[in-house]
């Protein structure tokens, strides 16, 4: 009950839009609307197939049911968006710009309702979900604040000739997300494609599909056509469909390597630019002459928010040898203290993972590490609640492996759970050399009180993500993607502009044609 509160003075509309809502704490939530959104309206697929489940990593319960969109579906979602694109697309930045920030102001006004929608699809802790949907609307704040700006060049050439360039949208983008931020990652590709001009067809993963619908309803309310933004619901079938669609200009994909590889086969076909945020096994560095309480709570930001869920966790941890004895002291400590439990509840720090197979992959990795010599120094058990209600949740806790050594598997492989692995090193050029040593790129930390060490080591890091003194914040104006396989392109910051637009050079002569022939 411990929301109920918090939701009060929201109830009246939250019972108008989800009736459920208002009644949830953890356990009661339960959603029986089309989860589809075409043409500015929530619908069922028209040819929907096969029905999937939907559950609330908290309790194990099936709280809604999706149809997957068929071909039929897929296609008319992109047709709603492609009549959208014609409107949206003459328009102004400044007027875009004025729906982007009415939908940031609906989403700040929503906050509690979305988060919650958010940890009770998820499992994240409601604290966690705040701050993402905080992320969210920043994003669409900050690409708001950049649509009026776009602009080409104008170039003199001789003789008064000159040329411009417009800077002009690609048409329908696809994106497609990961279940460990649903929204966030929604916000992430709508924001910068829809402040350039686009329309969007949006599949979420089939784990996480409610939230996502809650942005298509918001988009509209803030005045967006109808069509602008589109749910498509489903699998890897509706993913093909959409990446294979003719219409499509663009595919945005967040999500893991191998269905990036499949992903970037379909828009090879297609001639489309593809985005890629793909997986990562980040380094973090810890040098001895670190602040020793930053470093770890650094350590703890690079691996335990949503439950490790994170692509660019900093899981392989380098601590210098002369302090992995006390950094080692207390980065358990304090993981020991995280408190694993009901999402919903506000002291609550670690949720639930995001099902049952992932939680079992997660503890075969941690089974396997044993195996080849890791120490559990702390956590990697299966975790039951006391409260009834959460017992068949997907809960365990975090774990921190010592004694890890750059060839074991929890060392080389993403888990994409809570699972720190910590690794001595004795120099500067050996953890460089080890710590680039990954088929992955996305992210990777340097804690150091020496500033030209700091910027030395970071500029040596083949990452695109990287931080100095801190890990795993993520303010919207700063570009976020990977190098390796770890994806290209970039979300966030102006440098997503690029990826959602196009350049169009217009020559002009002001003279007579001078023909060679
Ligand atoms: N770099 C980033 O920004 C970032 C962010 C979040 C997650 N991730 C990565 O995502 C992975 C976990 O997410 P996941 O399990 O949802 O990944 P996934 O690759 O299994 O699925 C991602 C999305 O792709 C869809 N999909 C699957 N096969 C498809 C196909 N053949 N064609 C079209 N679409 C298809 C899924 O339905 C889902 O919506 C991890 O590897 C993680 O590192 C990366
Ligand atoms: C918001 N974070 C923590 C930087 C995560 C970004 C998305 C990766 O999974």
């Amino acid at each position: 009950m411990l929301l109920l509160p918090r939701l009060q003075p929201l109830l009246p509309r939250l019972c108008s839009l989800l009736p459920s809502l208002a009644m949830s704490t953890t356990g009661t939530f339960t959603l029986h609307q089309p989860l589809n959104y075409r043409a500015g309206a929530r619908v069922q697929p028209v040819d929907g197939g096969q029905s999937e489940e939907v559950y609330e990593p908290a309790t194990g319960r099936v709280i809604s049911k999706l149809l997957c969109s068929g071909e039929k579906e897929v296609d008319l979602a992109v047709q709603s968006a492609k009549a959208a694109f014609k409107v949206w697309s003459q328009l102004s930045g400044m007027e875009r710009s004025r729906v982007l920030l009415e939908a940031a102001r609906i989403i700040r006004e929503q906050r509690e309702e979305i988060a919650t929608l958010e940890t009770i699809n998820n499992g994240k802790s409601i604290f966690e979900a705040r701050v993402d949907i905080d992320i969210s609307w920043q994003s669409l704040e900050y690409y708001a604040g950049l649509a009026g700006s776009l602009a080409g060049e104008h170039i003199q050439l001789p003789g008064g000739s000159f040329g411009y360039t417009r800077r002009e949208p690609l048409g329908v983008c696809v994106g497609i997300g990961a279940w460990n931020y649903p929204f966030q990652i929604a916000c992430w590709k709508s924001a910068p494609a829809l402040a350039c001009g686009n329309a969007m067809v949006f599949k979420p993963s089939p784990f996480t599909p409610i939230s996502v619908v809650r942005l298509a309803e918001i988009f509209t309310e803030a005045g967006a056509p109808k069509g602008l933004f589109n749910v498509v619901q489903g699998g890897v079938a509706t993913g093909q469909f959409l990446c294979q669609h003719p219409d499509v200009a663009k595919i945005s994909f967040t999500g893991s390597v191998p269905t990036g590889v499949k992903i970037m086969e379909m828009a090879a076909k297609g001639i489309k630019p593809v985005t890629l945020e793909l997986g990562g096994k980040s380094p973090l560095i810890i040098f001895s002459d670190s602040v020793l309480e930053n470093a770890v709570n650094g350590a703890l930001m690079a691996n335990f928010l949503t439950q490790g869920e994170v692509c660019c966790n900093g899981t392989r941890v380098f601590v210098q040898r002369e302090i992995l004895d006390a950094f080692t002291k207390e980065v358990v400590k304090h993981t020991q203290k995280i408190k694993v439990g009901d999402p919903l509840l506000e002291d609550t720090r670690m949720g639930a993972l995001i099902n049952r197979p992932h939680l079992d992959r997660v503890q075969g990795f941690i089974k396997q590490a044993k195996e080849q010599g890791a120490k559990v120094l702390c956590g990697g058990d299966l975790y039951v609640p006391d409260d009834p209600k959460l017992k068949n949740g997907y809960y365990m806790q975090p774990c921190v492996l010592g004694n890890c050594t750059d060839d074991m598997t929890c060392v080389k492989e993403e888990i994409f759970g809570p699972v720190m692995s910590i690794l001595p090193f004795d120099t500067e050029e050996e953890v460089v050399e080890r710590a680039n040593n990954t088929k992955f790129g996305l992210a990777g930390g340097v804690f150091t009180r020496d500033i030209q060490k700091a910027h030395r080591v970071v500029a040596a890091l083949k990452a695109g993500m990287c931080f100095i003194n801190n890990y795993n914040i993520s303010p919207v104006e700063l570009p976020f993607g990977g190098y390796k396989a770890s994806g290209f392109g970039r979300e966030n910051g102006r440098a997503a502009i690029e990826y959602y637009s196009q350049l169009k050079t217009v020559c002009v002569e002001m003279g007579d044609v001078e023909s060679v022939f």
